[in-house]
């Protein structure tokens, strides 16, 4: 085992203090939630933890390559297929583009959802989104990938299969999702709690 990523001392505040000092240590797999209220500052720590927002002061130290980040909104292109939204993160890899169609089908079976590779990703439910978002992901293929509430507008069915993805995916990453879905801690090897500006286990 070795740290991934370690926050040290991290604070954040706002209008009012929302991050007060937190410490902790990521190893290099598993899969670990971070579990508070609307407002404890989940987002704040995920954008911080992504090099999207800048704490006020701490540290925060980073062993690894390739980080991705599935935020909350899903952020693909409505308008055309799960394939093209693939198409574009593929671009920015160091693959041949004879590859893509390969490597595209390959993740899709993996998250089950190869039978939508052609659907315009418009008719997706929020289940199927977030496994393309997903899949876009690890196409880039990151040590680190963070999700803000991944289970949070889908039906419990779903929920399940996708919590059990994440499981699988974390024997060989880091992943850190946020939450406020008690289901979670029956997949997550690590549950954080954050309350008071403040995480423990
Ligand atoms: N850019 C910002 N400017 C001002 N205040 C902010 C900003 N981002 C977050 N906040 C405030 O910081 C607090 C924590 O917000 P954050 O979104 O991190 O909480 P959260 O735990 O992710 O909430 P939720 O579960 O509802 O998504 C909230 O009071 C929020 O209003």
């Amino acid at each position: 085992m070795t740290v991934l990523l370690e926050l040290e001392n991290i604070h954040k505040s706002y209008k009012q203090r929302v991050l007060c000092g937190l410490n902790y240590k990521f190893n290099n797999n598993g899969l670990y939630a971070i579990y508070g209220i609307s407002g404890s500052g989940k987002s704040t720590l995920l954008n911080i933890m992504a090099g999207f927002e800048l704490p006020d002061s701490g540290k925060l130290h980073c062993r690894f390559g390739k980080l991705e980040y599935v935020m909350q909104e899903h952020m693909l292109l409505t308008n055309v297929s799960v394939r093209e939204n693939l198409y574009i993160k593929l671009n920015l890899t160091s693959y041949s583009t004879n590859e893509y169609d390969d490597i595209i089908k390959k993740i899709c079976i993996s998250l089950s959802i190869d039978n939508l590779i052609d659907e315009k990703v418009s008719v997706l439910s929020g289940g199927e989104k977030q496994r393309v978002s997903l899949a876009r992901a690890l196409l880039n293929v990151p040590e680190v990938i963070l999700l803000d509430e991944p289970t949070a507008s889908i039906d419990q069915g779903i929920k399940e299969d996708l919590l059990k993805i994440l499981e699988n995916i974390s024997k060989d990453k880091l992943i850190i999702i946020t939450t406020h879905d008690p289901l979670v801690k029956d997949y997550a090897d690590t549950m954080l709690s954050l309350e008071g500006g403040r995480l423990s286990e």
